[in-house]
């Protein structure tokens, strides 16, 4: 049984990283999708906690029928130590054997523990990138084919796109 590790902010998650998640299932039998700097919510690059970031994953994999039994969904806390990063992991998900990423910093740090590390095509990023929907967010631009259904119901449910312009105090 071949497990894998795709570690990400998922700020919010979006087809680009659905792309990445189908590539994935095709090259192991499970996957961890790592949702990481979990301790973070309520910033500018980083505006949904990591239950909402789950609920995000979790609810768009069911909409593309995505078999759920294949997936793990893990949130983990930054540390400060890069060096150690792969071991405190390590430490909260079950084993798995490849690395899935496009983060050189990732990429790095993985192959460093002696992780075996698969570097997935790029889908679409110049449309495809949390960054660039955060930013359409905030200037009430069109975001909505970026996600899927499920995430964009699922943030206009929880006001996230609210809350996002709050942060940066365009909403007035
Ligand atoms: N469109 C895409 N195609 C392929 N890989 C992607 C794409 N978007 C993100 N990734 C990869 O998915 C992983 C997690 O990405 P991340 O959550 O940082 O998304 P992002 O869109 O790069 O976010 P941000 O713009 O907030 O940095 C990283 O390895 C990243 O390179
Ligand atoms: N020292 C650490 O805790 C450490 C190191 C490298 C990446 N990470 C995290 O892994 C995730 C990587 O995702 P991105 O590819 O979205 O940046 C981020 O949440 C990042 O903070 C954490």
């Amino acid at each position: 049984m071949l497990r894998g590790l795709y570690p990400g902010r998922f700020q919010p998650f979006h087809l680009g990283h659905l792309g990445v998640l189908k590539w994935s299932l095709e090259k192991v039998d499970e996957l961890i999708v790592l949702v990481g700097s979990a301790q973070e919510s309520h910033t500018l690059t980083n505006p949904f906690t990591a239950g909402e970031r789950i609920e995000m994953i979790r609810q768009t994999l069911e909409e593309n029928r995505i078999d759920l039994t294949r997936i793990m969904i893990i949130p983990i806390p930054d540390i400060l130590m890069n060096s150690i990063w792969a071991y405190h992991v390590g430490m909260y998900v079950p084993s798995f054997s490849i690395l899935f990423a496009r983060n050189p910093l990732v990429i790095r740090i993985f192959k460093e523990a002696g992780y075996k590390t698969m570097i997935p095509p790029a889908f679409d990023r110049e449309k495809y990138n949390s960054t660039l929907i955060r930013k359409l967010i905030i200037t009430n631009g069109e975001w909505k084919d970026l996600v899927s259904e499920s995430t964009y119901s699922f943030i206009k449910s929880i006001k996230g796109d609210e809350r996002l312009k709050e942060i940066v105090g365009t909403d007035k």
